[in-house]
């Protein structure tokens, strides 16, 4: 990635942009089938941005019929493997040409900063999807224990047409995380953005064919959740879903399976994850900014955002006059300055419900922060709360760290476990054995120690409890859920032996 431009550039190109408008099917945009749109709209200033297709069930039924015909015919389902990789890493170099235009698009449809869609957000968005072309001419299937005159072959094949709901969060990066895996493949994909955040999936998708992926294989379908959501999660001829959103949105497609074909169905929901500091963590300067990155970083709309912070009573003051100068570096403020590091949140409706954790936390001990700064900004907070309170235990997802101190390791893990979600944790200690120790103990699909983060590529996330199910994004775990398990068993027995003996 070059260099940052100035705030100035970064609006005279937000002003250039072509913006696209509708539905991604068999190869080509095309309107609702029903004429109707909605206005999508910058949260960082209100103002509207375009109109997009508003799909329902009849553009949904369109586009997993074109993608059903796209994997049934085989022309992208039975490429050989190294033909699939070099059309993903054609694509990944057009996303490289486009890197800028698609950053600054995804920060005006979404309140995210220039800084972190120019130097996170894209180029891992490229990195993920080149991971998975690249793994895809490298997996082998098996041979399983057979006498000599059978072969038991274990392969993989793809799953077929696959619904893929995504998050309005990290629009690209999901996207990816997604995409990636399910089209190396061989599946052929139905992918529903969040309505809030729907420009950057439009143009992957333009790319994508320009990159030579045939036609029907990957469709964007525009529009709400109950519209365009629902009628792709109680699709009978869609194999499979996978979902990246709230645990309340997940649980519907549970249904919307159960009272369909019994697709697969993938969730990766909310998360509420500890953050430990122990008494006996060192460099408390270098945990601090951990725990602002983690708490802040993307305005704290992160499943996996570091939203409780458990710390030892006796470090507590020397841990939070560390934590209170690096959030003094997350300006708040026009997400096209690269400077800021906290935009705007998504949507007025997000902004509402937020404001109203932050009016509650003025109930409690607020120990950072506190104030909104202007309509849809809400400046870095940290308020000390009971274990057991609302703010503790929901998940917020805005820029507000809840603190609850404790007295020792076993309550801190006691606390930590103590929610309905799994997701992420992290602890911070400098004994070994503590550190072991906890993150055998926490209940969560990712612990980090000494850092906090949520892997990288190569290593699979998903939650425990009511944060995940049915499977992992991301590493070569991600490859299981748009695959399924064929036994092939050949009796190759020589009948004609005995003649010849
Ligand atoms: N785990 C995560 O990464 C995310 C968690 N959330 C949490 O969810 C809360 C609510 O945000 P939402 O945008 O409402 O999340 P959501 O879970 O409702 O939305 C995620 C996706 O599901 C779709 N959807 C919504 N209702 C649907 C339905 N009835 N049937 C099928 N699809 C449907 C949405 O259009 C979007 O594409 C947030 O405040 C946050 O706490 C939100 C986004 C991402
Ligand atoms: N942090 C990546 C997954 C998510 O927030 O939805």
């Amino acid at each position: 990635m070059s260099e940052l431009l100035t705030t100035e550039e970064y609006k005279a190109i937000a002003a250039s942009l072509e913006l696209p408008q509708n539905a991604f099917i068999d190869g080509g945009f095309r309107p609702a089938i029903s004429g109707r749109t909605f206005v999508t709209t910058n949260p960082a200033t209100g103002e509207a941005l375009t109109e997009v297709a508003a799909c329902g069930a009849e553009d949904v039924d369109l586009a997993v019929q074109k993608a059903r015909e796209a994997f049934e015919d085989g022309r992208w389902s039975r490429l050989h493997p190294a033909e699939r990789k070099d059309v993903l890493i054609r694509l990944c170099k057009l996303l490289t040409r486009n890197a800028r235009e698609l950053a600054v698009m995804e920060s005006i449809d979404s309140g995210k900063t220039i800084h972190d869609c120019e130097t996170v957000d894209v180029p891992e968005t490229i990195h993920v999807l080149k991971w998975h072309a690249e793994l895809i001419d490298k997996i082998y299937d098996q041979v399983a224990p057979a006498s000599d005159d059978h072969i038991a072959m274990v392969v993989r094949e793809p799953v077929g047409v696959v619904g893929l709901v995504l998050p309005w969060n990290f629009p690209l990066l999901m996207l990816a995380w997604k995409i990636g895996p399910a089209l190396a493949a061989g599946c052929s994909v139905v992918v529903k953005p969040a309505a809030e955040t729907t420009l950057t999936a439009l143009r992957v998708a333009e790319l994508a064919v320009q990159a030579g992926l045939p036609r029907g294989v990957l469709n964007v379908v525009t529009g709400g959740g109950a519209e365009v959501g629902e009628p792709l999660g109680r699709h009978p001829d869609v194999d499979m879903v996978s979902f990246t959103g709230s645990t309340v949105t997940g649980r519907r497609f549970l249904h919307y399976s159960a009272d369909s074909n019994l697709k697969e169905v993938v969730l990766e929901l909310g998360g509420k994850n500890p953050c430990i500091v122990l008494d006996d963590a060192e460099d408390l300067d270098a945990v601090a900014a951990h725990v602002v990155n983690g708490a802040f970083w993307n305005m704290g709309q992160n499943c996996s955002a570091a939203s409780r912070l458990i710390v030892h009573k006796d470090i507590q003051d020397k841990l939070m006059d560390r934590i209170t100068a690096h959030a003094r570096e997350w300006i708040v403020g026009d997400p096209l300055d690269p400077q800021v590091r906290v935009g705007a949140l998504v949507s007025t409706g997000h902004f509402r419900k937020v404001s109203g954790y932050l009016k509650a936390a003025q109930d409690e001990t607020i120990l950072l922060g506190g104030k909104i700064v202007a309509e849809g900004f809400i400046e870095p907070t940290i308020v000390q709360t009971g274990a057991a309170s609302t703010l503790a235990r929901e998940e917020i997802f805005g820029p507000i760290l809840t603190l609850v101190p404790v007295a020792s390791f076993e309550e801190a893990i006691a606390i930590a476990n103590e929610t309905e979600y799994g997701l992420a944790a992290s602890i911070f200690t400098a004994i070994g054995k503590r550190a072991l120790r906890g993150a055998r103990m926490l209940r969560a699909g990712t612990v980090t120690v000494n850092s906090f983060g949520e892997g990288d590529i190569t290593t699979p996330f998903g939650g425990y409890k009511q944060s995940g199910f049915g499977g992992r994004d991301n590493s070569i775990h991600a490859h299981d859920q748009y695959t399924q398990l064929k036994t092939i068993w050949l009796d190759l027995t020589d009948h004609t032996a005995t003649a010849l003996d």
